[in-house]
């Protein structure tokens, strides 16, 4: 479903071009559940931005449900966003002078009837369990329930892929936990491929696959991209 070959990509500062990653050969199977762990500065978010198509590699090949991302135009790839990708992000980018079921309704098509859209809002406020908070504004809403909202926008429109970088990052062990497993229970029920950027090891332990970025990334393992100092080595 995902296949990655002779990846590579880096950013130029101040004129000289970094080397970000180098990926070989990367496949993932569709309905996988993957959790990619690393140091931070070591390219998993830039890793996410390849697979959604915010970003080109520098050089090779990326397939994401037979598109070939690597050569599709801005426009293509923006379709590519709409239809096949969910994103999730560690700050929840909610508006907050709408309401949690407004903020949702933003990004349904203009074409659904109003019966359909709201079965479909109720359907996924039941599905998070935030049926009773629709009519709240985010501010009116914990960081967890916050998210819950961020998660039905989404999945709203069906994506085969959700794309999460660190999507619990900010908040409370508890709450990250509970977040994880309903995330990973939505996608189990509804086949979806899920691909979790996390710096939590005790999370990511609740996938099936963990991989460390290293593990994927030639030019980290060489010691030529740059890593920046973990969030644990810059608290001590
Ligand atoms: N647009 C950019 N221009 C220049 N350098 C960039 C750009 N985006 C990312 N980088 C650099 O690429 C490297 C990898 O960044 P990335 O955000 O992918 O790391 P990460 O593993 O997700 O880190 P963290 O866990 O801290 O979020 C970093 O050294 C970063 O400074």
């Amino acid at each position: 479903m995902i296949s990655i070959r002779q990846v590579s990509k880096g950013f130029t500062v101040q004129g000289k071009q970094i080397p970000i990653l180098s990926i070989p050969s990367w496949d993932v199977a569709a309905g996988e559940k993957i959790a990619i762990i690393g140091p931070s500065g070591s390219g998993k978010s830039t890793l996410l931005h390849l697979l959604a198509g915010i970003i080109s590699p520098d050089k090779g090949e990326i397939h994401v449900f037979s598109k070939p991302l690597h050569q599709l135009s801005e426009a293509q790839r923006d379709q590519y966003r709409a239809t096949s990708i969910g994103y999730i992000f560690q700050d929840f980018h909610l508006i907050p002078s709408l309401t949690a079921k407004q903020n949702i309704e933003l990004v349904l098509p203009g074409t659904l009837l109003l019966k359909e859209k709201n079965n479909l809002l109720n359907h996924w406020f039941q599905q998070v369990g935030l049926h009773d908070r629709m009519h709240h504004l985010p501010s009116q809403l914990s960081r967890g329930q916050q998210q819950r909202v961020a998660i039905i926008r989404a999945l709203i429109h069906n994506p085969p892929l959700i794309l999460a970088d660190e999507p619990t990052g900010s908040l409370d062990w508890e709450t990250a936990g509970e977040l994880t497993e309903l995330l990973l229970n939505i996608c189990l029920t509804e086949k979806i491929t899920l691909i979790t950027v996390t710096h939590d090891l005790n999370l990511a332990e609740r996938f099936v696959k963990r991989v460390h970025i290293s593990d994927l990334n030639e030019a980290h393992r060489a010691g030529k991209a740059p890593t920046a100092p973990s969030r644990k080595e810059l608290a001590l």
